[in-house]
């Protein structure tokens, strides 16, 4: 069953082929043969949102949330009302889906929630949670902020090693009995040896709670220290007899440059480091390569000098500063695209997202034209800003989804504490769009539902309708390229529609952790809570990425805290199920648990066909039925490369000034989707058969030199990448030297694009295409 809701209907046979043919049932147990545009319904002209709830047979999958154990509820303050009964949210697949309730919070609301600023400080990363079970810091080693991807190159480039600024004597470092007086001196300036500074320790035993000096810092350690019940910490000795401990940062960096190696000092050269906030030391990289390399190779030894030389555990965390590169210094232009820049906080902030998609240096921004036709400026200003939600998104009143009325979004106790039925306070439409960060191309009604994704997209639209109420959190997994993203964002721009005023943040759990790495290193705790707690919808995506990213994960576990006791709505993507996420945390993964996991499985051919059309049609490219159906039926499983599919023919045709027909569908479309089973390409056979096509190394592929040959191949790699393999935009840009995803996205687009302009880019990328695949045939 197809349904396009753009239309308020559903596709039928009738209106694909454009002749009257008889209305065919979805077979659900195999696909119908090519030669019929068999895009069948079964539900009747004129649905309602009623109608969207599943067949009983259908085979959408749950995931039944186990009741929570006690240690789950104990950190909610007050203490929750019992949980809801059974049958809100333990659904069964032969149970048609519950639709919001008007007051179904799953506890009891907040009588008078404090607002943010009041809150007890010691919820959050910069302030560290109270004493729950399982609450706790995680102070093992191991413990690291950054993703587990290992970067593959086995060795860093030789890089010309400079001397360390300032080499500390062996001894100190090593096993030196007593503190040199003068680096003692240097340590501790204006600080008497028995003053306990801000972030140092004496050399004795752990303190107890210190706590809340004003200045809203806290001490995890302490409180873990203090409490008896809490699990043994994994110590880092605090070699006091060997190492005098330091209470600068920089002067515990003269440490490290002192004890690396060489060849791992040279990663250093143009590193800095900025800030130590508890026990994170905040260290600025030139670039997103450099980071990855400190994020996993130097790591441990980085990890271990800072805490030997402050005497308690310290972990890094990296934040890539381009200016710090003598290289780009020279060339910056004056307003430089920021690609590979991570979020920064305040002042600087920079929605990636944003950027990425606005800047006219990263792609067309007509093509994230809102493909509604609206009346526009001749200038169109970024998406973000083009009118109030309520205007731009107003459900069609034939869509079957369009059942609330646009309301003030304030009924709600929570943090905001407006009074129940309060208006939202007033919020410039501008800044709402702009927070809120959506594409617009991505609503429900370009959205094409089919028995693969009916039931994600039901409840998506159930929690769009009644935030914080229907299902809390929802989470949505499946492969990539299955429409997950497309989902979070519908939900936004749903909400919105719906609800005046309402404040609806989007955020890729990459962007999230950039953006608490940079709030931390710029003191800006304040402002990144508000950005994120504030809100009525938070729609976080690709949660994968926050695996072993231990403190990230500990703030959003407070973020979701918040949110959830304010009966604010979390919607979640993942690529796994939650039970798969296993270094995630425990009580993460418990929480995602709650609400309603939804999944969504590769398209059916019907749905394949109504996705093409409905891109078509957006995309403004012309493809007869026959096409849509040849090409739906070559490629399976990624809605992504599906569209790319189409892209490269319409490219073809457009450069050849032909029309697009199955023979040149069939030219196009024969190296890039072979018969048989699929072989398996990975990023490593791409990055090294396009390097060999342009005579580079990989090396010059992760590096970050911006030669024109290069970037064009570079770009190539990645929109291969893309299109070719199932990685996440985030580990793309891993691969490519740790570049931000936004980069990825970038490069995406603009291959598309050049290659219905450019005959050798689509030439270059026809050619990698039937190399890689025939080198993933031969192994
Ligand atoms: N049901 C659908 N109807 C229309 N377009 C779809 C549908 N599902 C996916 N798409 C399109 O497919 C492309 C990929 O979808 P999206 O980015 O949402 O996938 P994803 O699951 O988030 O992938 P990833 O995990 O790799 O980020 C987008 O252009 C999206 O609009």
């Amino acid at each position: 069953m197809v349904e396009d809701h753009s239309a308020g209907t559903e596709y039928t046979a009738a209106e694909y082929t454009g002749v009257d043919q008889p209305e065919d049932k979805y077979r659900g147990d195999g696909e119908p043969p090519l030669n019929r545009y068999s895009l069948s319904i079964d539900e009747q002209p004129g649905t309602t949102s009623a109608d969207l709830r599943p067949e009983p047979t259908t085979d959408f999958r749950s995931e039944l949330p186990p009741a929570p154990t006690p240690d789950q509820l104990d950190f909610l303050v007050p203490p929750p009302a019992p949980r809801r009964p059974e049958p809100e949210t333990h659904l069964s697949p032969s149970l048609p889906i519950p639709m919001p309730e008007p007051l179904a919070p799953r506890y009891r609301p907040v009588e008078e929630t404090p607002a943010l600023p009041e809150q007890p400080t010691s919820t959050s990363y910069f302030a560290p949670a109270p004493s729950v079970a399982g609450a706790g810091w995680r102070t093992d080693q191991t413990a690291s902020w950054s993703s587990d991807q290992h970067h593959p190159d086995p060795e860093p480039e030789p890089i010309p090693v400079e001397p360390a600024p300032e080499r500390v004597p062996e001894q100190l470092i090593e096993r030196a009995p007593e503190p040199a007086p003068e680096q003692v001196a240097s340590a501790t300036p204006g600080a008497t040896p028995n003053t306990a500074p801000d972030w140092g320790v004496s050399g004795g035993p752990v303190p107890g709670p210190r706590r809340n000096e004003g200045d809203g810092r806290a001490e995890a350690e302490s409180t873990i220290a203090s409490d008896p019940t809490a699990a043994p910490r994994v110590e880092v000795p605090v070699r006091t007899e060997a190492v005098a401990p330091v209470m600068d940062l920089g002067d515990a960096w003269t440490r490290v440059l002192a004890g690396l190696p060489p060849n791992q000092r040279a990663w250093l050269t143009n590193s800095r480091p900025v800030t130590l906030h508890e026990s994170t030391a905040i260290v600025a990289v030139p670039d997103d390569f450099t980071r990855g390399q400190l994020e996993t190779r130097l790591r441990p030894d980085l990890e271990r000098i800072l805490s030997e030389s402050f005497g308690r555990d310290i972990r890094i965390a990296v934040t890539v500063d381009p200016s710090l590169d003598p290289e780009l210094q020279p060339q910056a232009p004056p307003a430089p695209p920021v690609v590979r820049e991570p979020l920064r906080t305040e002042g600087s902030y920079q929605p990636t997202i944003q950027s990425a998609l606005t800047d006219p240096d990263q792609g067309n921004q007509q093509h994230y034209a809102q493909p509604t036709p609206q009346p526009r400026p001749d200038q169109a200003p970024p998406y973000e800003q083009q009118q109030p939600a309520a205007q731009q998104y107003a459900p069609q009143p034939n869509q079957p989804f369009a059942q609330p009325a646009q309301q003030p979004f304030g009924h709600q106790s929570g943090p905001d504490s407006r009074p129940p039925g309060a208006p939202a306070p007033a919020q410039p439409a501008t800044e709402a769009q702009g927070e809120a960060r959506l594409n617009p191309k991505y609503t429900f009604e370009t959205f094409v539902i089919g028995s693969s994704n009916r039931f994600a997209h039901a409840a998506a639209v159930a929690v769009a309708e009644a935030p914080g109420k229907a299902y809390n959190p929802q989470l949505i997994y499946g492969d990539s390229g299955l429409g997950k993203t497309h989902l979070l964002h519908a939900i936004g721009h749903y909400v919105r529609s719906l609800y005046t005023g309402a404040r609806v943040r989007y955020v890729s759990s990459e962007e999230f952790t950039n953006d608490f790495i940079n709030a931390i290193r710029d003191d800006k705790a304040s402002q990144f809570q508000r950005r994120y707690r504030d809100v009525d919808v938070l729609l976080i995506d690709d949660i994968q990425f926050l695996e072993g990213k231990i403190q990230t994960q500990e703030e959003f576990f407070h973020t979701f805290n918040t949110l959830h006791n304010a009966n604010k709505q979390i919607v979640i993507s993942s690529d796994r199920a939650p039970k798969r996420l296993e270094a995630l945390e425990d009580r993460l993964r418990n929480r995602f648990e709650w609400g309603l996991i939804t999944d969504i499985q590769p398209p059916d051919l019907e749905t394949r066909i109504a996705i093409l059309r409905k891109k078509a049609a957006t995309e403004r490219l012309t493809a007869p039925p026959e096409v849509l159906e040849f090409i739906a039926s070559k490629v399976q499983t990624n809605i992504r490369e599906l569209e790319g599919a189409l892209i490269r023919v319409t490219a073809f045709a457009s450069l050849n000034r032909q029309p697009v027909d199955l023979s040149l569908a069939e030219i196009v479309l024969k190296d890039l989707i072979p018969e048989g089973s699929k072989p398996e390409v990975t990023a490593s056979m791409i990055m090294g058969q396009t390097a060999s096509y342009f005579g580079l190394s990989i090396d010059d592929l992760c590096g970050s030199s911006r030669s024109r040959v290069l970037v064009t191949a570079r770009q190539i790699a990645m929109y291969l990448c893309r299109e070719l393999t199932d990685l996440s935009l985030p580990k793309i840009g891993q691969q490519f030297g740790g570049r931000d995803h936004t980069t990825v996205m970038h490069a995406e687009r603009k291959i598309r694009q050049l290659m219905s302009e450019r005959r050798s880019v689509f030439n270059q990328v026809t050619e990698l295409t039937n190399r890689i695949k025939h080198q993933a045939k031969q192994q």
